[in-house]
């Protein structure tokens, strides 16, 4: 059982949308179809997933009030659509459903790398149609229809990233969207944040990635002791390292320059640490961890540690 969103955030009397359309129904696109129900921000909610046995799915958990059976009867009359599905994907659905948006909808996403999606999406909108990127920040190692809960995205940042001349209404509705169901939102370009994601959350991911994949490769060596002692720092990278692999393949694949910018930077550093175990250069060593150990404090006063959502989950 999660949490029902009512607990945490305001009901809407009148809702903001009328009709909003999610193409793909996996973590995201079910917390933000429950969020959006349980709240009242739209006043028809239709999910689309290429998959069927998802749609099945979703039909059971009583997902959204509709579950269409092509992407294209999802989005038809929408005010507010949007993709949920891996980064890689946004272009081709876009394509697909492009010829049934009607003019003065919103076209969004929840793509984690926002200039390929932009590259990939923008070109296939009509004339008319406003588009508002998204992301929010915030997620789990889990994927599905059965992962998601209306609380993922309270008190945590949803970063927009609208091209230069959006509609300042439509930038409007999607900001009132994403805050109704609790987020923050911050707005930057699309290349921003790409830079930024990419050293916040795409290398710690490929870390987690290498660090098991070594362990485990080393498992001869060790006799499986990594994982029978694992239960601190290794535990909590074998977590992020269980994120769904279609999902990362395309987050590396489409921020590719902005990974390896931050990546080349990383292993500079990782020098500076391995010749001062090497030299026995303690003072470099505890400067270093003295610094790094206040910025987590520092994230910790902020209250951004994963914090409600966390909590929320369990009940
Ligand atoms: N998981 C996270 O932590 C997280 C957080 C923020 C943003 N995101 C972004 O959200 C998006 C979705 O991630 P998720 O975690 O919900 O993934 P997920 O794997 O849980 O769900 C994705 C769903 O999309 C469906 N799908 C794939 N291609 C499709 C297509 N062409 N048409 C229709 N459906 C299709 C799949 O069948 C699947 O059910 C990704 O772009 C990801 O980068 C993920
Ligand atoms: O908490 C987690 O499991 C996450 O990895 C969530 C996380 C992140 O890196 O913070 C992962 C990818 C998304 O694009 C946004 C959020």
């Amino acid at each position: 059982m999660t949490t029902p969103a009512e607990s945490f955030a305001p009901r809407r009397a009148e809702p903001i949308f009328a009709r909003l359309a999610i193409i793909g129904i996996g973590l995201i696109g079910s917390s933000i179809a429950h969020a959006a129900k349980d709240l009242n921000l739209a006043g028809r909610i239709v999910l689309f997933d290429r998959d069927e046995a998802v749609r099945a799915r979703a039909r059971e958990l009583g997902l959204g009030h509709e579950i269409a059976e092509t992407a294209r009867d999802a989005v038809r009359d929408a005010d507010h659509i949007i993709l949920c599905v891996p980064v890689g994907a946004c272009g081709a659905v876009a394509a697909e459903i492009a010829s049934e948006l009607k003019p003065g909808a919103i076209m969004s996403d929840v793509g984690s790398v926002k200039n390929a999606v932009v590259e990939a999406v923008a070109p296939h909108l009509p004339e008319g149609v406003h588009f508002v990127p998204a992301h929010p920040v915030a997620g789990t190692e889990n994927s599905g229809p059965d992962a998601g809960f209306p609380s993922l995205f309270l008190n945590r940042w949803c970063i927009l990233t609208p091209p230069e001349g959006t509609d300042e209404a439509a930038i409007a509705r999607t900001r009132q969207l994403w805050e109704g169901m609790g987020a923050i939102v911050e707005i930057m370009t699309a290349p921003h944040h790409d830079l930024v994601l990419a050293v916040t959350s795409h290398l710690p991911h490929l870390i987690a990635y290498n660090i098991v994949g070594t362990a485990e490769d080393l498992a001869a060596v060790t006799q499986s002791e990594v994982i029978k002692f694992s239960a601190g720092g290794f535990r909590d990278f074998t977590r992020i390292a269980a994120s769904d692999p279609t999902m990362w393949r395309d987050v590396f694949l489409h921020n590719k320059d902005a990974v390896l910018e931050m990546l080349g930077r990383f292993s500079e550093d990782l020098s500076v640490l391995t010749r001062a175990i090497r030299y026995g250069d303690g003072e470099t060593l505890h400067k270093h961890f003295t610094r790094t150990r206040a910025i987590r404090r520092g994230i910790v006063a902020l209250g951004q540690e994963k914090p409600e959502t966390e909590k929320l989950r369990k009940d």
